[in-house]
């Protein structure tokens, strides 16, 4: 299974002065915890991290601190997570018939996933891994009043890995650019194009490292991961 890994922003929400995925936690960078995990899932073959050529030295430093036994290719990102994926699609050898995308800010993901995730595609032309949202969601207009509250039982919390037919979500990237759609997830482009996207149990624990207070949390997960090994 080919993965692609978005690892090309800015940590605006984080505050750093640098890509968020350089900053370290648990002893190690945010993006070495995300390639551990890729390269310990046995169903994920290859590895794209997509990332801007100003990190690209610093990533490297780190790959061959890692010393991966999996191909690794590091592709030119875009200006939006949205672009950088369409740029990792371009990049990917038409072997691939599949791939994984993976956020490189959501490190704690286990091989598990990767490999629950890997698996799923095999029987559904896309998939995301989710978590039922465990607070009450309120739909809030400009003014802070809300205005609905959607019923929970239907709703889920996206994370990554999702998972796609590499030619079908070609194609719903190249409508997306084509209806100047801006999407968070690939997901939902697979959605507006009316392909559907299956839901796979994720993970509590597979949070994206977005803001400082995330970055605790982070150092709580691996020291207790840790602890338990
Ligand atoms: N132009 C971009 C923007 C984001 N990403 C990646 O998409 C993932 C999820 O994005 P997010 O957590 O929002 O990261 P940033 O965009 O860096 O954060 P912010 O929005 O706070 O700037 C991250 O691994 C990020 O590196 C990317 O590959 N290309
Ligand atoms: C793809 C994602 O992680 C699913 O929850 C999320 O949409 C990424 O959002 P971001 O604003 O690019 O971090």
């Amino acid at each position: 299974m080919h993965l692609l890994i978005p690892a090309a922003g800015t940590g605006r929400r984080m505050g750093s002065d640098r890509n968020k995925l350089l900053l370290v936690v648990g002893s190690k960078p945010i993006i070495a915890w995300t390639l551990l995990a890729a390269e310990a899932a046995s169903l994920i073959s290859w590895i794209g991290i997509i990332s801007q050529p100003y990190d690209w030295q610093d990533f490297q430093t780190i790959l061959t601190q890692l010393k991966l036994s999996k191909p690794v290719e590091l592709i030119q990102g875009g200006s939006t997570r949205q672009e950088s994926v369409y740029n990792g699609l371009q990049a990917l050898s038409h072997s691939a018939k599949e791939v994984l995308i993976h956020d490189g800010a959501r490190c704690l993901a286990t091989p598990d996933l990767f490999n629950s995730c890997a698996q799923a595609i095999r029987d559904c032309p896309g998939l995301i891994a989710a978590v039922p949202v465990k607070d009450t969601i309120k739909v809030v207009d400009e003014n802070g009043i809300i205005q609905s509250t959607p019923d929970r039982r239907q709703l889920w919390a996206a994370q990554t890995p999702q998972g796609f037919d590499v030619k079908l979500l070609k194609q719903c990237h190249a409508e997306g650019v084509r209806q100047g759609w801006e999407v968070t997830d690939d997901a939902a482009l697979f959605e507006k194009c009316g392909f559907p996207v299956r839901v796979i149990e994720g993970e509590e624990t597979n949070l994206k490292l977005t803001t400082p207070q995330d970055l605790a949390i982070a150092e709580f997960i691996l020291k207790t991961r840790l602890g338990e090994e």
